[in-house]
């Protein structure tokens, strides 16, 4: 079933669903950044897909997940993978799961319009996204003029920025991206941390009270300050499957047989 979904307002706590005519709850509390099982030969394995939903759901008590993230390892998987990943969470997490948000973040803006688009297609809750982290966003502007472009192909979806620095290489801090967003997007509706600097966070928290954004926390080590800060949710790893199971095995692997 396709749903559209009514843009957010600032100030506004809920999104609607016109089509079924229920609110849709702002993402908080606890979202599992799920990893993406793999086959003992590099292939993803679908078939445990339904299980995972059910132990997140049965085991955890978590009914809203960040498919294809930083666990997910996203930014490995071809864009055939990455989609067929989003499908196979959507379909399996239907009726059981509440939210399914989908990174969609990529080097080639192309390839992130593509993901987002096909994200709203197939149903997911809400999309997220990195700074590209080859050639750099080189200030704000160019940052967010990458952001509305990809939040521009999926317009009924929830806009989340992924903010993770020290992999993407890219400094600009949340506390500036943040400061009028929602006039370049719309969509915009929170904020995924993942960075150590608890000042940085704190101001976007404090300068945006007014705006009811999603504000998740990515950094385990240091989830408690930042709930104290005003955190609303956070983005972890909520799993007992085996780091083997995905493809950074696979990568580490060859890692080792390419040393002396
Ligand atoms: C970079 C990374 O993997 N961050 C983890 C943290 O939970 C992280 O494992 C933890 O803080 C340990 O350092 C989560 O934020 C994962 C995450 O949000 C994602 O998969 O996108």
């Amino acid at each position: 079933m396709k749903r559209s979904i009514q843009r957010p307002t600032p100030g506004s706590l809920t999104f609607f669903s016109s089509s079924m005519a229920s609110p849709k709850k702002k993402l908080q509390g606890l979202v599992a950044a799920t990893i993406t099982p793999m086959t003992e030969h590099g292939e993803i394995n679908f078939s445990v897909i339904g299980q995972y939903v059910d132990y997140l759901v049965e085991e955890q008590g978590v009914k809203n997940i960040f498919v294809n993230g930083t666990t997910g390892e996203g930014l490995s998987l071809s864009v055939s993978e990455r989609r067929q990943v989003a499908e196979a969470w959507v379909a399996k997490g239907r009726n059981k799961l509440d939210q399914v948000v989908i990174h969609v973040g990529a080097l080639s803006l192309k390839d992130s319009q593509e993901l987002a688009q096909h994200a709203a297609e197939i149903g997911a809750d809400g999309i997220a996204v990195i700074a590209p982290f080859f050639l750099k966003p080189w200030n704000k502007d160019a940052l967010i003029n990458f952001l509305k472009e990809v939040a521009a192909a999926a317009p009924t979806l929830p806009f989340y920025y992924y903010h993770i620095p020290a992999l993407t290489g890219v400094k600009i801090r949340a506390e500036e991206l943040l400061d009028g967003i929602q006039d370049k997007i719309p969509t915009f509706q929170g904020l995924k941390f993942s960075d150590t600097d608890l000042l940085d966070f704190g101001q976007c928290v404090d300068q945006n009270r007014q705006q009811q954004f999603a504000f998740l926390f990515g950094v385990d080590e240091q989830l408690l300050s930042a709930l104290v800060m005003g955190a609303t949710g956070a983005v972890v790893p909520i799993t007992t499957w085996e780091k083997r199971q995905t493809r950074c095995w696979r990568l580490s692997n060859e890692r080792t047989s390419l040393q002396p």
